[in-house]
C-alpha cells in the first residue's frame, strides 16, 4: 500500500519538482507556506493539471507513467475544497447521489446510505443546500466525494472557511474518513491544530520542493522539522483519557511518560486523544516546584536547545514523549540548561488543546 508521486512543472516564476513516496493509507497532511505548490500537487494527482514530466502510482494502479496519462474523469478520486461547491438547485440527498449514480453498480464500494450516515446527513436529506450552515455544507461535500467510491481523497483546506466551533464538529468526521472507508486522504492545511489531530504522515512543501516527508509523530517531535520553526510551535503527544474530576472540571490524560490534568476537554474516559502543548505554555525549573498553581509538573531531560528568534526552544524527553519549552536565553544561562540536564517541566492545565 503506497503512493508514489513524481512531478515536474514550470510556470512563470514557479517551478514544482517533487518526488513523493507516501503511505497508501491514513491521513497524509501537506503543509507549507502560501505559494509552495500544495494545491498544485493535489491538482496534478487529480489529473486537473498536466506535468511536463510525471509518474503517479496509487496503491498499485498507474495513473501517470511517462506519456501514458489517465484522464481526470477516469481517476477514482474524491475532492473537497475550502468552499463546498454544492449544486445549489439540488437537495442534500441529490447532491450526495450525484456522483454515486454515475458509478457503475459493479464498481460501487459505498452505498448511498453509507455515505449519508457516515456524515450524519439523514435528518438533512431533503433540505435545500442553500439553507445549510457552513459545517453542514462541508459534510455534504465530504459525503458526495465518498459516494463515488474513490481510491484516494484529496482535501484542499476543507475547514479553512469555518469558525473554531464548526471546525471541531467536522474534525471527527475527517478522522473517521480514512479509517472507516479505508481510504488514503491527502489533506492540505495551514492549520497546525488540524494536522496535529489528523495526520499520520506529513509533507512540508516549500518553493515547489519537498523539505520534509516522514511519519507525523517523528516530525512533530523533531525540533529541526519545519513544523517546529513557527512562533506557535507545539508538542503533539498521543494520550488516553483516564478519568474526569467533575468537581474541578478537570480530566486526566495518561501518556507514555506520565499523566497530565487538562481543563475543558469533552472526551469520555478511555478516548484516545492527541494533546497539543504549545512551547510557550511550558516553563522549566531545576528543583521540584512547590506551592505553584500549575497542576502538571513532569520530570524531564533536556535533549536539544535551538535558538528561536529572541527565545530558545528546549526539547525535552518525558518518558518516550517529546515536549517543547520556549524560554529566554537568560533562563538558559541561569538554569545552566544543556543536553542531558534534568529539569521539571511545568504545564498549565488550561494550556492544552
Ligand atoms: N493557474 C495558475 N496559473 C499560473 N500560476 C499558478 C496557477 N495556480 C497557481 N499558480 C502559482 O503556482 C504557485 C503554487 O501555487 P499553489 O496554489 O499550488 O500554492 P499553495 O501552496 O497551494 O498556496 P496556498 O497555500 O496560498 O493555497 C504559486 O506561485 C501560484 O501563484
Amino acid at each position: 500500500m503506497s503512493i508514489a508521486a513524481c512531478f515536474r512543472l514550470a510556470r512563470a516564476g514557479f517551478t514544482l519538482d517533487v518526488d513523493l513516496a507516501l503511505p497508501g493509507r491514513g491521513v497524509i497532511g501537506i503543509a507549507g507556506p502560501s505559494g509552495a505548490g500544495k494545491s498544485t500537487v493535489l491538482r496534478l494527482i487529480a489529473g486537473l493539471e498536466q506535468a511536463e514530466a510525471g509518474r503517479l502510482q496509487v496503491n498499485g494502479s498507474r495513473w501517470h507513467d511517462g506519456a501514458t496519462v489517465l484522464p481526470a474523469h477516469a481517476r477514482p478520486v474524491g475532492m473537497v475544497f475550502q468552499d463546498a461547491r454544492l449544486f445549489p438547485h439540488l437537495s442534500v440527498r441529490q447532491n450526495v447521489a450525484y456522483g454515486w449514480q454515475r458509478i457503475h453498480p459493479a464498481a460501487r464500494r459505498v452505498t448511498l446510505a453509507q455515505a449519508i450516515e457516515a456524515f450524519d446527513l439523514g435528518p438533512l436529506c431533503e433540505r435545500d443546500v442553500a439553507r445549510l450552515s457552513g459545517g453542514e455544507r462541508q459534510r455534504v461535500a465530504l459525503a458526495r466525494a465518498v459516494a463515488v467510491s474513490p481510491q484516494l481523497m484529496l482535501l484542499d483546506e476543507p475547514l479553512a472557511a469555518l469558525d473554531a466551533t464548526r471546525k471541531d464538529e467536522i474534525l471527527p468526521y475527517l478522522a473517521r474518513l480514512a479509517r472507516d472507508f479505508a481510504l488514503p486522504v491527502l489533506y492540505v492545511s495551514h492549520a497546525p491544530d488540524e494536522l496535529a489531530q489528523l495526520a499520520d504522515h506529513l509533507v512540508w512543501l516549500q518553493d515547489g520542493r519537498v523539505r520534509a516527508c516522514a511519519p507525523a509523530m517523528q516530525l512533530f517531535a523533531d525540533p529541526d522539522s519545519p513544523f517546529n520553526q513557527r512562533e506557535d510551535c507545539a508538542a503533539v503527544i498521543p494520550a488516553r483519557i483516564a478519568l474526569h474530576d467533575g468537581r474541578d472540571q478537570l480530566s486526566q490524560a495518561v501518556f507514555d511518560g506520565g499523566a497530565l490534568w487538562l481543563a475543558g476537554l469533552r472526551h469520555p474516559p478511555g478516548a484516545a486523544v492527541r494533546l497539543r502543548i504549545a512551547a510557550r505554555d511550558v516553563s522549566l525549573a531545576r528543583g521540584t516546584p512547590t506551592h505553584s498553581s500549575i497542576l502538571n509538573i513532569l520530570p524531564a531531560t533536556v535533549t536539544a536547545l535551538r535558538p528561536h528568534g529572541p527565545w530558545c526552544l528546549v526539547a525535552l524527553a518525558v518518558g518516550a514523549a517529546t515536549l517543547f519549552a520556549r524560554v529566554s536565553h537568560r533562563s538558559v544561562r541561569e538554569l545552566a540548561l544543556g543536553e542531558g540536564v534534568s529539569v521539571y517541566a511545568q504545564v498549565k492545565a488550561a494550556a492544552m488543546s
